[in-house]
């Protein structure tokens, strides 16, 4: 297939990793078609999306006869593939930072909350301590990030520019504040970027309650 070929995203309305790809592709302008895998029914799970990915996660994005899985190595992708509005900067230490900034989203915040794991913790020990788990594991977080960028950020996490860690900060923000009401007016840095990510017709397109497969 041709590298003109239509960009494939799929994605689940809630999903805060499927979030960040599709703020990324509408910061780079890039059409797609959204492909809806609904996790609550366990379509992850299904025999012709495994094959996409084996690890039964959204997103997946589909290129042609390339097919990239998870939302970091995606966006990684993406900007080498597309380099219009770069999503990193060309100085090495801001984009080390974003780089940074994101994978702490990525690795260390997000896979600690992820719904499956909740619902085992509420299984085995019940609402109150999938709350506790929840509120740690998303402060201990921010808190990092927090120090991180608070000398770097201006309007967006690393200065005048919306780059990778805002595509992967502001999903994240409003998972926590919406979903599992963390009081972010603790982490001012975080917010502020987030606040400025709101203003973007490009984030706002991205919500999960402005997707196809949207349930309100
Ligand atoms: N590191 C992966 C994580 C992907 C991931 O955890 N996806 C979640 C939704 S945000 C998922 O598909 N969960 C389905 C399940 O737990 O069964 C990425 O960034 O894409």
């Amino acid at each position: 297939m041709s590298s003109s070929s239509k960009l494939v995203l799929y994605s689940y309305w809630q999903s805060s990793c499927a979030w960040r790809v599709r703020f990324a592709l509408n910061l780079k302008g890039l059409a797609y078609e959204y492909r809806s895998v609904n996790l609550r029914k366990g379509e992850q799970f299904s025999p012709e999306f495994k094959k996409l990915n084996p690890l039964c996660f959204v997103p997946v994005l589909v290129d042609g006869d390339i097919v990239v899985s998870d939302s970091f190595a995606i966006l990684l992708y993406l900007n080498e593939k597309y380099p219009q509005n770069a999503l990193l900067p060309s100085d090495p230490q801001l984009r080390a930072l974003n780089l940074q900034a994101s994978n702490i989203v990525s690795s260390s915040m997000q896979p600690l909350i992820m719904q499956s794991i909740l619902k085992y913790i509420e299984d085995k020990f019940g609402p109150a301590e999938r709350q506790l788990w929840v509120r740690h594991n998303t402060e201990k977080g921010f808190q990092a990030l927090e120090k991180l960028l608070k000398d770097y950020a201006g309007t967006y996490a690393t200065g005048e520019e919306v780059y990778m860690a805002d595509v992967f900060l502001a999903p994240q923000t409003a998972v926590a504040e919406m979903r599992f009401n963390i009081d972010m007016s603790k982490f001012p840095t975080l917010n502020g970027i987030y606040k400025s990510c709101k203003d973007l017709p490009e984030f706002q397109a991205s919500v999960p309650e402005r997707q196809p497969d949207a349930e309100l």
